[in-house]
């Protein structure tokens, strides 16, 4: 009898093997991807051949590392496509525009035209959920704002919200200038103690990337974590190992499944994803522990969160349905976290890098910040009036916006225009072939001109809202205006302090490191200005 059971569980178990065998291998990995390819033909759509499981993720490995290798640019050279993104440049050269191409076994269209685009983000049905994120960078995001999607993200976004308003914005801005103001005292330091050396010169060298890496860290530990800042900093080293995690993996074929084996990457994501989590809960806890019996959580972004989160609790009734569970109160931290420092570290640093390229922008700026603020320190209020200062920074959003691609799948059978996409296959928007469409921005698309923003974002090229770097739609970005801020405060501390150019060791090699970053960082050499 027993062994009557253990044979027909076997025979079962084998059936069920079998089945998903033909689904997966047969039917996914071989059948599918030929029919995918034949329906986008029919309809004039060509791209790269699909390879076994591992789609054309080889070939794009391989047109990636040659590009890395090789290319180095002028410094006032902007088109970086080549070096950056040299598989989609080639295969719209090669299969014209939209064309398909296949990351693994998955199809993804890849979109030119604004049109499409727009159709794309600006839809408010529910038509398209993000494509499906890689295991690590949902380790280090977790499945907050970012990532949620349908109802689930109405909820977040509901939550969340309140901590984005302008008012509150205003007030993070003393943070965020009194965190650049120890960095501004140590390179004056540095500078005070090199002019003996230098014939009264006081030049210092600094590398700015890591630099305005550390100090987006420090910001956001402290808008969002408040008085667990420490805590919150070691979330920031533990999500740079992630990064590192994700970024020696993207590539590799994802196979089912796969994301439960132990293997050696697989249980260091593991440990971190842990560590980062008892951090957090902590950091909670603690929160929640001491301010409980106050009036309040606090103003940080974490606090109005618990705020949230709370609210049904202190009236002792049934848990709110419209608020977080613990497990998305921490996935929202990692996603602020990461979202709120990586992005505008960059953003910080290619100013920099453009504001040494073009000293008159520079010297422009500089009389700007001094004219609304004098040798006092940035205030919401000055901020505002900065409008030089926000010319620059949207041009430098459109020319190296960190964020690159954008991805979309949607969730029925759509058609954008003449073409139809069924449902689940992928969309792929690349921003900076978008940024630099001469149709739409101009002849001078690929050069650094500030003053095509002088009417507003919206004046700026032919196409009303074409500056995509923090979206558009229902999921733009919800952290821009505290992203504008934070650079604003910075870059005018800096401005009033230092000039600076480019340090003669500077190599021009942006890269793709999941957003876009100086391969080689930013060496700047900073001199101290007299106080005026
Ligand atoms: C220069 C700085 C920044 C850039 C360029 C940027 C860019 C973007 C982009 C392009 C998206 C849309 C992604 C997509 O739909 O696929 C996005 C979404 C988002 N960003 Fe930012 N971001 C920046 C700063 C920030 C900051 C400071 C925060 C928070 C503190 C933040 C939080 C978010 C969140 C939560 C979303 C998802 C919004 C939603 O889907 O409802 N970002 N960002």
């Amino acid at each position: 009898m027993a062994a009557t059971l253990l044979l027909a569980s076997a025979t079962a178990l084998l059936a069920l093997a079998a089945a998903w065998l033909w689904d997966y291998v047969v039917v996914r990995l071989l059948w599918r991807p030929r029919a995918v390819a034949g329906m986008f033909r029919a309809q004039g759509v060509r791209g790269p051949p699909y390879s076994f499981l591992s789609g054309c993720n080889r070939e794009m490995r391989r047109m990636k590392a040659e590009a890395d290798d090789g290319l180095r640019l002028d410094v006032r050279d902007h088109n970086y496509l080549p070096r950056v993104m040299p598989h989609f440049l080639a295969w719209k050269q090669q299969y014209g525009e939209p064309f398909l191409y296949w990351m693994g076994p998955r199809p993804r269209v890849c979109l030119f035209d604004y049109e499409s685009v727009r159709q794309v983000l600006f839809n408010k049905s529910g038509h398209f959920f993000k494509d499906d994120a890689h295991p690590t960078i949902l380790a280090m995001l977790g499945k907050g704002l970012v990532l949620v999607e349908g109802t689930d993200w109405v909820r977040h976004r509901r939550v969340v919200n309140p901590a984005f308003a302008m008012d509150k914005l205003k007030m993070m801005t003393e943070t965020m200038v009194s965190c650049a103001e120890p960095l501004i005292k140590r390179w004056e330091q540095l500078a005070a103690s090199r002019s003996s050396e230098d014939g009264g010169r006081g030049e210092v060298q600094v590398e700015f990337s890591k630099q305005f890496q550390d100090l987006t860290a420090d910001v956001i530990s402290h808008t969002g974590f408040g008085s667990s800042y420490k805590e919150g900093k070691e979330v920031f080293h533990t999500q740079k190992q992630l990064l590192a995690l994700a970024m020696a993996t993207l590539l590799n074929v994802q196979l089912p499944g796969f994301k439960y084996l132990p293997t050696k990457n697989n249980r260091l994501k593991w440990a971190l994803e842990k560590k980062m989590k008892t951090t957090l809960t902590a950091i909670i806890q603690s929160r929640v522990a001491s301010n409980g019996r106050s009036s309040g959580y606090g103003d940080d972004l974490l606090g109005l969160m618990l705020e949230a989160w709370l609210t049904a609790e202190r009236g002792g009734g049934e848990r709110d349905e419209s608020s977080l569970t613990m497990d998305e109160i921490i996935d929202e931290c990692k996603t602020f976290f990461f979202a709120g420092h990586e992005t505008t570290s960059h953003l910080l640093t290619w100013t920099m890098f453009l504001l040494s390229v073009y000293p008159e922008w520079q010297q422009r700026l500089r009389d700007e910040v001094l004219r609304e603020c004098g040798q006092a320190n940035p205030t919401a209020d000055t901020l505002n009036k900065f409008n030089e200062m926000t010319m620059v920074l949207l041009e430098t959003l459109r020319l190296y916006g960190p964020v690159m691609l954008m991805l979309r799948k949607p969730t029925s059978d759509i058609r954008l225009g003449s073409l139809s996409i069924p449902k689940g296959n992928g969309i792929a928007i690349p921003v900076p072939f978008l940024h630099r469409d001469r149709e739409v921005w101009g002849d001078n698309a690929n050069d650094f001109d500030p003053l095509r923003f002088q009417n507003g974002v919206t004046n700026a090229a032919k196409t009303p809202q074409a500056l995509l770097s923090f979206s558009i739609g229902p999921r733009a970005c919800i952290g821009q205006n505290f992203a504008m801020l934070e650079a604003k405060s910075v870059m005018a501390m800096i401005l009033k302090k230092f000039s600076f150019t480019l340090s003669s060791s500077y190599v021009h090699a942006p890269v793709d490191y999941i957003t876009l970053q100086p391969k080689f960082g930013l060496p700047i050499v900073l001199r101290p200005l007299p106080d005026v």
